[in-house]
């Protein structure tokens, strides 16, 4: 059978001018699927794997069905949070360039005056919060009563505990009479009996089914570690492998602060993105990560929902999320638009169980990879090096360089160009190649002794502070170990770099504490 276009799914002139105006040419299986049951009028649900454009399967019926009038808000889309909200607008508009309807999104933290004063001139659709929506009905600014479609995108996330409420209290205004619309990538059981209560009887559970419940596309691995080295395994993952975008998610707020801390400490390119940062604030990283002047984001669930950027070529989970459910969407930001994506997972060994249970539960296969040695991450960033030079010499005006080469005996540019090499190489990341791998030898040895105070080998840890710091044992006085360590007489600059180091490792906060004292 031949495949469908968007012409043969019964889309309105003005939505499949939108369409072809965006570059889509072939609807997607859920597209297919779903467009010409919804045009019917019937209720559905709407399942398909992450990144599938479930937004467009029901975006693009609203807007062939609706008709501009001055009678009220037609058609309502909630969604989970403020960010989904934005783009779910942002891509109605894309699809509604022709049709002249006029969409307005609602969500908190952002002014309601405005919102007001949007929805007053008039609004088609309405695409918000739930939270928001509930205030604007309570002040009178928002009037559902002639609302015909009512979209829950997420609609698992919405019907689950935290949003019921607010979503029962909007239904009880949206007239009977209406179709019901419920898009997700997943759809546990107890909340479809939940879901089928709220639609009409003949209601229709659309699901493309796949192999697996994850996208199709994302590669799947995970990496074993201790708890205490979380965070020098991610920073392996990230320095040993080419990445464009990459999210990276931890369960609490509070450890989305730490592991930013410590990786702009590091100096990569990193914003952090929750609930508890002002709604300009995640709009601004948001839009920065999208148009790659951010690299990394680390983020709680807040951004597991939906969030469509299209080059994350990675998604890292720090530490493992609450539910199997929310791992498919985590992992579902890369791998879009049948482009190919990966996801790592670091692990425990006392996570390893609950990580079975989420490749049980989604099919899905998540191979072990050994952590990257620092050989892998010396060659990552050998080949970005030899990249930038490529670029380099692209470029041009070397003339003066050029001059200078001329006059290197032919015997030793061997040398120099490793020279060279050598000095870019540790400008890039930060410590030369013998010291790195002496650096991590040590390491480990010092992260043994952190568990535990009476065994902590004190010489290694100054030779390896003495190293690290590029400081002579000269440069310190007495040390004094009581409970605490005490390095006294370091130089500003060398207590400096141990403070440094100390915070980066996160040894700060742990039993060992090094106290760094100037002579009086
Ligand atoms: N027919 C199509 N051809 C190519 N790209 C498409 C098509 N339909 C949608 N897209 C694009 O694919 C991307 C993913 O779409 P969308 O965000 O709607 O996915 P989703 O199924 O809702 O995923 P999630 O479950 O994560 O919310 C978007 O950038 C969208 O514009
Ligand atoms: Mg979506």
């Amino acid at each position: 059978m031949q495949q469908k276009t968007f012409y043969d799914l019964g889309l309105s002139k003005l939505v499949l001018q939108g369409i072809e105006m965006m570059g889509y040419v072939m609807p997607s299986p859920i597209q297919e699927k779903a467009i010409p049951v919804l045009l019917e009028g019937k209720d559905i649900i709407g399942q398909a794997q992450t990144g599938t454009g479930k937004t467009l399967a029901f975006g693009s019926v609203l807007l062939s069905c609706i008709e501009k009038s001055q009678q009220g808000v037609q058609a309502l889309i909630l969604s989970p949070t403020r960010e989904l909200a934005l783009q779910i607008d942002e891509e109605l508009r894309r699809i509604g360039k022709y049709t002249r309807l006029s969409i307005v999104s609602v969500y908190g933290g952002s002014e309601i005056e405005k919102q007001i004063r949007a929805l007053k001139k008039g609004a088609d659709i309405v695409v918000g919060t739930p939270g928001r929506v509930l205030d604007l009905m309570r002040r009178k600014a928002l009037r559902l009563d002639h609302v015909n479609w009512l979209v829950l995108d997420e609609a698992d996330e919405m019907l689950n505990m935290g949003f019921i409420d607010d979503i029962e209290t909007i239904l009880q205004t949206v007239p009977e009479q209406r179709h019901t619309v419920l898009f997700s990538a997943t759809m546990p059981s107890d909340i479809k009996k939940i879901a089928s209560f709220y639609m009409k009887e003949d209601y229709q559970h659309i699901q493309i089914k796949a192999k697996t419940m994850t996208a199709s596309t994302v590669s799947q691995y995970y990496f074993e570690t201790k708890v205490n080295r979380r965070f020098e395994v991610l920073c392996r993952i990230l320095d040993s492998r080419e990445m464009d975008n990459t999210i990276i998610f931890c369960k609490t707020k509070r450890s989305v602060d730490e592991v930013v801390a410590a990786m702009q400490q590091k100096h990569y390119n990193v914003e952090a993105m929750h609930g508890d940062l002002s709604q300009n604030q995640r709009m601004n990283t948001l839009r920065r990560f999208k148009n790659g002047q951010i690299q990394y984001l680390v983020a709680t669930d807040v951004a597991a929902r939906g969030i469509d950027v299209d080059n994350i070529s990675h998604v890292i989970n720090y530490e493992l999320p609450q539910e199997e459910e929310l791992y498919i969407h985590r992992i579902g930001r890369t791998g879009r638009a049948n482009k190919k994506g990966e996801a790592y997972s670091i692990v425990t060994a006392r996570e390893k169980n609950f990580l079975k249970a989420i490749e049980k539960h989604t099919n899905s296969h998540i191979e072990k990879l050994e952590i990257p040695a620092i050989e892998d991450i010396f060659d990552q960033k050998i080949k970005e090096l030899l990249f930038d030079v490529q670029d380099t010499v692209l470029k041009g005006n070397l003339e003066p360089f050029k001059k200078i080469v001329k006059d290197i005996p032919a015997h030793m540019r061997n040398d120099v160009m490793a020279a060279l090499l050598a000095m870019c190489y540790s400008k890039r990341v930060g410590y030369n190649y013998q010291d790195i791998k002496d650096i991590h030898k040590n390491e480990q040895r010092l992260f043994m002794s952190v568990g535990s105070m009476d065994k902590v080998n004190v010489k290694d840890i100054i030779d390896f502070f003495l190293r690290y710091a590029q400081i002579s044992k000269k440069d310190i006085g007495e040390i004094t170990i009581k409970r605490k360590f005490s390095f006294a007489n370091l130089t500003p600059e060398a207590s400096q770099k141990v403070l440094d180091y100390c915070y980066n490792q996160k040894i700060k906060g742990r039993r060992v504490r090094l106290e760094l004292a100037q002579e009086e």
